[in-house]
Formats: C-alpha cells, sequence, structure tokens
C-alpha cells in the first residue's frame, strides 16, 4: 500500500524506573491473547521486553484514557506526564475515566520525565503535536536501541519522530476517540472512535500485532492498517474541519449542521484531499468521514452526505467541542494547529497547490491565540470570505 515517503527532506525542514514485574500466572501477552482472540504474541523474539512497563508519554485525555484502560486489563504500565498534580493523582487516589461509555477509577503507576529511570522498548506518545520534539529529545535516553513509539496523536507527528529516534523505532497510529482532560485524574471518555495502527512502512511485523492487540483492549474494534499515512491524512482533512468549528463557540455537531458553514468545510476538505493526492497518499475513511467525497471531481451532493454524517456522529459525544476549541475557550493556551498543520503549507509550496481556506484558518486561530480576535460568528466570517 501507498505511503508517506518519509523523512522527505522538503519536510524534514519544517520545521523510576520499575523493577521487572515477574508473570504471576499466565504471562499478560497470553491474558490479551484470551480477551482479544489473537493467537498469543511472541513477545521474546521480537524485542518486546512485555514484562516491563508500557510507558505512555503524556497521559492527558488520549494517553490517560489509554493507560487507565491497559492498566484496568492488568498491563503493567506507566504514565509519564510534565504535569505534577496530574501525575500525583494518577498514582494516587487514581484515574477516574467517565462519561457515557464507562466510568471507572484506575490507579495508574505514573510519574515525571525527570523521575524515570531505565529504558523501555514501549513508548505510546500523546502529547500535543507541539510538544512532539521536546518529548522525543526527553524520551529518547529510555528508548531500547530495538524498542519503538507508538504515536497516538492528531498530525503527521512520524515524521519528526522518525527524523530524531530513526524510522525503525516508529509506528503510526490513528485515533479517533473523543477524550477531554478535565484536571488532575479526571478525563471525560466522550465517545468510542476509530483506532487504527501500522507500520510507517507499510509491514507488518510482530510488534505491530503486539501493539494491535493492546489497543483492542481499548477498543476492540481497532483495526491493523498497511496504510497509516492514509488514515492520518483522512484524520488531517477532517481535522482541519474541527479546527474551523474551533473559530466559534458552538459545538461541533452545531457547527457541521449550520448549512451556512458547509462551503468552508467542502473546501477544507478538497485543500487537504488535493495535498494527500499530490504526496501520493491514499486517505482512508472513518466515523461517518468517507474522503473521497472531497477529491477532484466529486460531486458535491456526496461531499454534503459526509457533513451531514459528521453532524450525526459529533451529536453523540459528551465531547461538544474540538480539543482545539479547548485549548482556546477553557484551557487558555497555544493550540497545537500550528504544530499540525505547518507541514501543509510546506506540502502545498513543493506541489505548487493553492490551499486559501487552509491558509486564512490557521491565521485566525493564530490571531484567537495572541488575542487579536475572539471565537464567535464574525471570526467564523472572516473565514467564509475566502470560500465564495
Ligand atoms: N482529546 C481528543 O479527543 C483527541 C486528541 N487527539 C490527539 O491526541 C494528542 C494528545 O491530545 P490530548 O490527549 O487531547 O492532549 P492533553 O493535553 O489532554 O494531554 C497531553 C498531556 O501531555 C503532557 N505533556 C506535554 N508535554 C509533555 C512532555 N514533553 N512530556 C510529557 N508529557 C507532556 C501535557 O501536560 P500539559 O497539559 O501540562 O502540557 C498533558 O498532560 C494530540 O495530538 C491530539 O490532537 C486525537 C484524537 C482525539
Ligand atoms: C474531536 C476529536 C476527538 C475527533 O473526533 C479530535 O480529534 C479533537 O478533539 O481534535
Amino acid at each position: 500500500m501507498a505511503s508517506e515517503p518519509q523523512c522527505r527532506p522538503a519536510l524534514l525542514r519544517l520545521p523510576h524506573a520499575t523493577a521487572a514485574r515477574p508473570c504471576a500466572g499466565p504471562c499478560w501477552a497470553e491474558q490479551t491473547a484470551a480477551r482479544t482472540g489473537d493467537s498469543v504474541i511472541e513477545t521474546t523474539s521480537s524485542g518486546i521486553d512485555a514484562d516491563h512497563p508500557l510507558l505512555v508519554w503524556g497521559g492527558g485525555a488520549i494517553g490517560g484514557t489509554l493507560a487507565a484502560y491497559w492498566a484496568r486489563a492488568g498491563l503493567p504500565v506507566r504514565i509519564v506526564d510534565i504535569a505534577v498534580d496530574h501525575v500525583r493523582a494518577c498514582s494516587g487516589s487514581g484515574l477516574h475515566v467517565h462519561g457515557p461509555v464507562d466510568d471507572f477509577v484506575q490507579r495508574v503507576d505514573a510519574c515525571t520525565p525527570d523521575a524515570l529511570r531505565g529504558r523501555y522498548s514501549r513508548i505510546v506518545l500523546a502529547v500535543k503535536a507541539q510538544a512532539t520534539e521536546a518529548a522525543a529529545a526527553s524520551l529518547e535516553p529510555h528508548l531500547r536501541k530495538d524498542g519503538f513509539v507508538l504515536s497516538a496523536q492528531n498530525g503527521l507527528n512520524e515524521i519528526a519522530l522518525s527524523r530524531i529516534l530513526g524510522a525503525d523505532r516508529v509506528m503510526g497510529c490513528f485515533v479517533n476517540f473523543g477524550a477531554d482532560w478535565h484536571g488532575p485524574g479526571d478525563i471525560l471518555y466522550g465517545n468510542r472512535g476509530a483506532v487504527v495502527v501500522g507500520e510507517t512502512d507499510g509491514s507488518t511485523r510482530q510488534r505491530t500485532r503486539h501493539m494491535h492487540a493492546l489497543l483492542k483492549l481499548f477498543e476492540p474494534g481497532a483495526v491493523l492498517t498497511d496504510n497509516i499515512w492514509g488514515y492520518l491524512w483522512g484524520k488531517l482533512a477532517y481535522g482541519s474541519m474541527l479546527v474551523a468549528t474551533a473559530l466559534t463557540n458552538e459545538s461541533m455537531s452545531e457547527n457541521f449542521a449550520d448549512p451556512r458553514r458547509f462551503r468552508v468545510f467542502l473546501e477544507l476538505g478538497r485543500e487537504v484531499m488535493a495535498l494527500a493526492e499530490a504526496r501520493g497518499v491514499t486517505p482512508m475513511g472513518f466515523d461517518g468521514f468517507r474522503p473521497e467525497a472531497f477529491q477532484a471531481g466529486a460531486p458535491e451532493a456526496n461531499a454534503r452526505a459526509v457533513i451531514a454524517a459528521l453532524a450525526a456522529f459529533n451529536a453523540r459525544t459528551s465531547k461538544t467541542h474540538s480539543g482545539v476549541w479547548r485549548d482556546l475557550a477553557v484551557r487558555k493556551r497555544q493550540t497545537e494547529v500550528a504544530g499540525q498543520y505547518g507541514v501543509l503549507l510546506h506540502v502545498a509550496r513543493d506541489s505548487g497547490l493553492k490551499i486559501p481556506t487552509l491558509e486564512r484558518l490557521l491565521v485566525l486561530i493564530g490571531d484567537i491565540e495572541s488575542g487579536r480576535r475572539a471565537q464567535g460568528e464574525a471570526t467564523f466570517e472572516a473565514l467564509m470570505e475566502v470560500c465564495v
């Protein structure tokens, strides 16, 4: 399957130790297999030290939810996070994962990066895109030579990770479940969503099947793919629309259901799809999003049907707003938009494609971040202006 070529020069220009836990009874790999129906995963010859903790680097909305499920399943897992009060809560009173999908409190071993000792074979990275490079630099001394980092993030972070860690130590992953960090030890798991894992070179190895089995403990429908770049680009297209919804204070679903806003979503989808095509990537669909509806020549009616499906999908979540909206409106901090989408400006320049809607969107988000504009109807209208 076609894969996003890694480390293309143009893209590269862009920018306390735990004692190994003895297996009590059947080792967890066997327990995993029993739960998921997969055959037992050989761990010894694959370089995976399965009794050594699985690290989750960045234990917020996404990492915290995954870590809580894995810890509840009995896996040795440790969160590494810079938020000291969150680390204290996770390893103390526990991590409360709640919402329409589940409600439980799970104690998860946790520490800050400076307190971590030892080297690990499996690290799940779930920091925001702009923290990827700093996190990669601080986790590298803790990653075994034959270990790997799985990026459970939005964006094409696998490119930067491959440059820093070496392509062979990076595994791709795409997540579309919805979660919000509400406070130390407090995570809303708003809705189930697609979870996909795959090697960046399209191969399937023992370690890929291993991580797929682990992800199925969290999301039974988790998919193993030979086209992880296709999913990541699909999410970039859908994600650009989610970023646009963050210009207003309406929910994601209300935004998608508003017919006046359709053209913005249409143009964003088309621009990102054109970039994906220029990169030779075949984008993949998920959770109501169908990338082909935004490809050149596709009838507008198909895109309207997709936007309606996205309105319906997002009407069912208790995470009503995107993570970008939350960073702007609630957490009052920089978003990951530049970190996630900056790379697309370079792809557009390289391929001579025009992406006016996406460019204006990035400017408007920057304006909100710097206080020059407020979230609201008027800011969305400033985006609509380029879509006439
Ligand atoms: N939330 C969601 O529903 C979805 C999110 N995603 C993607 O998942 C990724 C993670 O997002 P999300 O979980 O929402 O983010 P959160 O902010 O909730 O969690 C990230 C955590 O990582 C911590 N962190 C930041 N820098 C470092 C570092 N260098 N080392 C260790 N920990 C660090 C953060 O601390 P602090 O807050 O103090 O910076 C925070 O606790 C993003 O790429 C996002 O786009 C994808 C699909 C859905
Ligand atoms: C909304 C969501 C969960 C995708 O469904 C997301 O990726 C985000 O918050 O940016």
